[in-house]
């Protein structure tokens, strides 16, 4: 028979066996109505001739699906024009090579990725449209991977899926009791992480099962899991698909045990190549096992398509075919084949599991579920329900980890306290070489007296320089003084010479009419070693101050006006500030809002990756959770910390290390706080955007430097070239530093431009950062 016409005729046999089903039955009716419906069960869905309607009620359709990863130009075709159909109340066994899609597959039919072209309808609606309840709680989803928090414990795990689900806590109690028992399940008090290989597994498995979903999708649930339990496993999907209304999807490795499945889709190359009811596999290919079924058809295409590698490894796998190739019993339009097509379709009357209890696996009858099922008015109460979910999930997570957190507060605390101590203090103990010829020093003794006399004028200075950070040092002649200056054992050289006091006296005296040599002889030389710029200016500073400071108390205790020795400009008390202004008043602003912003990103950069990489984030994503909740969830209990953290910062830098604060103290908290908000959602950007959470550090690292030195934290940015001044102004740290110095040292409200823009500019920042990343987070989860 042609194609074309036998699938005409099973489009007929398929509106028959509707009649027949709704027709009143007659002994002889029952029997026809039974096997045409078994007839019917085990043949595919003309995909290429169904409608609308007819899609809707399989319980997942699959249409002509393409879907390749990579770039358009390097595309790594996954799925090639693949169709597939599952009848509702069945379980349907996908089976193919290691890497020919299965996976892939099933996360297109949950939501969680998107065809490059094809449809798929499941339970009557497209996954991810509104109100089809997929990916949501019509579906369990059971990945591959583990999927699991490790730090929580089965009973934990249980009410974390079930709340997100929308279940009752009794319910979801009631439920896991069950569970515990029917997979073997140790104490619900038990962690996660504890549970050996195969435990997880079936925990993972009951969180499958936990809302008793219409379609359960399970990625290879029976690895690891002992025969017995394995076969219980198969035995419940058999009586949870016998009442007609739950279907099961279900990739293994182990072949055989497929045989208790309604239906077989046999994958390879990214399409079904047989979609069959293991009975009629193994009458056509008059196989005693599906291994032998399988190897017999491998062997064909090998022949046919020059198979590079197959590998049945222990009976329970087949391993990667690399090489593409039609197989030759494809039907011509690539449709999804029955190898029915080489049968009559007596042969494809089976008996198989469903059969068990006597009742017909699938109804087609069934009208499909209202499409608002999961939406409209009960979507306020199922978010709110899976935000505090996810809520509760985040602080045990944390709390389960008390130590990183405990670690989380300490570091703050620690930055502020090296920070106040480290910088911003003047240097001490610096070696000054002195070379005194005027005086006779004797054991570092420099005699002077302290009235109005004209004596040992240069001890009398000396006596001005601050002893406690200058230590000075006394050599014999200026040549060796020099020499411990360039081989560093002093900082500097200051040298007086023999007629130092005589000259200056001279020089005071004559004052204009003074000749050029007293002048220079009354003239203190110094040779400062001015590689470290802190060190030297601070020397030069003291000098010059000490000379000043000599000058006027010697022009008192002589009664002349002090004045007279000072330069004649005269610096009033500062608007803002104090005369002798503190590095750490200057840098501080900036390191509050540093260690802040930092200290958030650190925290949250990776949170959404090691979601991701352990599975979890698909699982909360296939069981309905938007990306807003997660970010939202992240956003609270971050914040909560952030908090604390910003306690303690402001608490140590203004009241243990008396950083000035003379403006309005709630601006400080709140700028800060939004600083940390801001640096929050920039850790959520770098989460969403890295696959790996070594290349989240190293991107949160390398803004870091960046930032710090833009910012004008630590120098104004005032000093910069306009170019970088301009890159430096759209920094998120730049005006609320400004702002926050302006706050602390000059007192300026918030209606200042200078204290508004800092608050503004944070605000823009943080809807930037929130949009990018929930832009990234839809754009991957399609
Ligand atoms: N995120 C991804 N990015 C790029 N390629 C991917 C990605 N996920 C899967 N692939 C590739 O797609 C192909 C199919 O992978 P998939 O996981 O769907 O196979 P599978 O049949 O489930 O394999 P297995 O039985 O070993 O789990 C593989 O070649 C894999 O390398």
């Amino acid at each position: 028979m042609a194609a074309k016409d036998f699938r005409s005729e099973r489009v007929k046999q398929m509106f028959s066996w509707t009649t027949a089903e709704t027709s009143p039955s007659s002994p002889a009716g029952d029997e026809k109505e039974s096997k045409m419906s078994q007839i019917q069960f085990s043949m595919p869905l003309d995909i290429n001739n169904s409608t609308v309607w007819q899609k809707r009620q399989q319980a997942v359709c699959v249409q002509h699906a393409f879907k390749h990863y990579g770039s358009n130009k390097r595309p790594n075709h996954v799925l090639s024009n693949l169709n597939m159909s599952v009848k509702k109340g069945t379980i349907y066994g996908l089976l193919g090579a290691s890497g020919c899609g299965k996976t892939t597959l099933l996360s297109c039919i949950v939501g969680r990725r998107k065809l490059n072209s094809g449809e798929i309808w499941v339970l009557g609606g497209k996954p991810g449209t509104k109100g089809s309840g997929v990916p949501g709680k019509r579906v369990g989803y059971m990945p591959q991977e583990i999927a699991l928090y490790g730090e929580f414990t089965i009973r934990e795990t249980m009410m974390y899926f079930g709340w997100i689900f929308g279940m009752e806590t009794r319910e979801i109690a009631e439920r896991l009791r069950f569970l515990l028992d029917f997979l073997d399940l140790p104490s619900e008090n038990r962690m996660v992480k504890n549970l050996s290989g195969g435990q997880q597994r079936r925990v993972s498995f009951a969180v499958a099962l936990m809302h008793d979903p219409e379609l359960l999708i399970l990625d290879e649930p029976t690895v690891g899991v002992d025969p017995l339990l394995r076969q219980s496993i198969w035995t419940h999907l058999v009586r949870i698909t016998s009442s007609g209304d739950k279907t099961v999807i279900i990739t293994t490795h182990y072949i055989e045990e497929a045989r208790q499945a309604h239906c077989i889709g046999l994958m390879r190359s990214g399409r079904l190549l047989a979609e069959e009811s293991p009975q009629a596999l193994l009458t056509m290919y008059s196989c005693i096992s599906l291994e032998d079924v399988f190897l017999k058809l491998s062997r064909r295409q090998g022949q046919a398509n020059q198979v590079v590698e197959l590998n049945v490894s222990g009976g329970l796998g087949l391993n990667k075919m690399s090489k593409r190739e039609e197989a030759p019993y494809a039907a011509e339009d690539a449709q999804v084949v029955g190898l029915n097509f080489h049968q009559s379709k007596e042969v494809l009357i089976v008996d198989h599991a469903a059969g068990s209890n006597g009742d017909l696996p699938g109804k087609m009858t069934e009208v499909v579920k209202s499409e608002c099922e999961d939406c409209g008015g009960c979507f306020n109460f199922t978010s709110r329900g899976k935000i505090k979910a996810l809520i509760q999930k985040n602080f045990l997570r944390m709390w389960r980890n008390i130590g990183v957190m405990l670690f989380i507060f300490a570091l703050p605390v620690m930055q502020v306290i090296l920070f106040c101590l480290a910088i911003g203090r003047d240097p001490s103990g610096l070696r000054l070489a002195v070379v005194n010829d005027d005086v006779h020093v004797l054991d570092g003794y420099c005699p002077y007296n302290a009235s109005c006399s004209m004596k040992n004028l240069s001890c009398r200075y000396l006596a001005h320089l601050k002893n406690q950070s200058i230590i000075k040092q006394y050599y014999a002649d200026l040549d060796s003084a020099i020499d411990a200056v360039r081989e560093g054992d002093a900082w500097g050289a200051i040298y007086f010479n023999e007629n130092y006091t005589d000259s200056l006296v001279a020089r005071l005296a004559l004052a204009d009419t003074a000749d050029n040599e007293t002048i220079m002889s009354s003239e203190v030389q110094v040779w400062l070693d001015m590689s470290n710029q802190q060190i030297g200016l601070m020397l030069n500073r003291d000098i010059q101050f000490s000379y000043r400071d000599f000058a006027k108390d010697l022009l008192k205790t002589c009664n002349y006006n002090p004045k007279v020795g000072d330069i004649p400009i005269d610096f009033k008390d500062p608007i803002y500030g104090d005369n002798n202004p503190s590095f750490t008043d200057f840098v501080a602003p900036g390191v509050i809002l540093t260690i802040v912003f930092f200290l958030a990103v650190a925290l949250t950069s990776s949170a959404l990756i090691v979601e991701r990489m352990e599975g979890l984030l698909d699982r909360s994503w296939v069981a309905g959770v938007s990306p807003g909740e997660i970010l939202f969830s992240h956003v609270v209990t971050q914040f909560v910390v952030m908090c604390g953290q910003t306690a303690l910062v402001l608490i140590f830098m203004i009241l243990v290390f008396g950083v000035k604060s003379n403006g309005n103290i709630f601006y400080v908290i709140m700028l800060t706080l939004l600083q940390g908000l801001c640096g929050m959602c920039f850790g959520f950007v770098i989460s969403a955007a890295c696959e790996l959470e070594r290349n989240a550090i190293q991107l949160a690292l390398g803004s870091f430097y960046p930032t710090l030195l833009l910012s004008g934290v630590i120098w104004p940015i005032e000093g910069m070239p306009w170019a970088l001044r301009g890159i430096a102004l759209c920094l998120p740290l730049t005006l609320a530093t400004s702002a926050l110095r302006s706050v602390l040292t000059r007192g300026w409200p918030l209606s200042d431009p200078d204290v508004y823009l800092g608050f503004v500019a944070t605000l823009a920042w943080i809807a930037l950062f929130l949009v990018v990343t929930l832009t990234i987070l839809r754009f991957k989860r399609g």
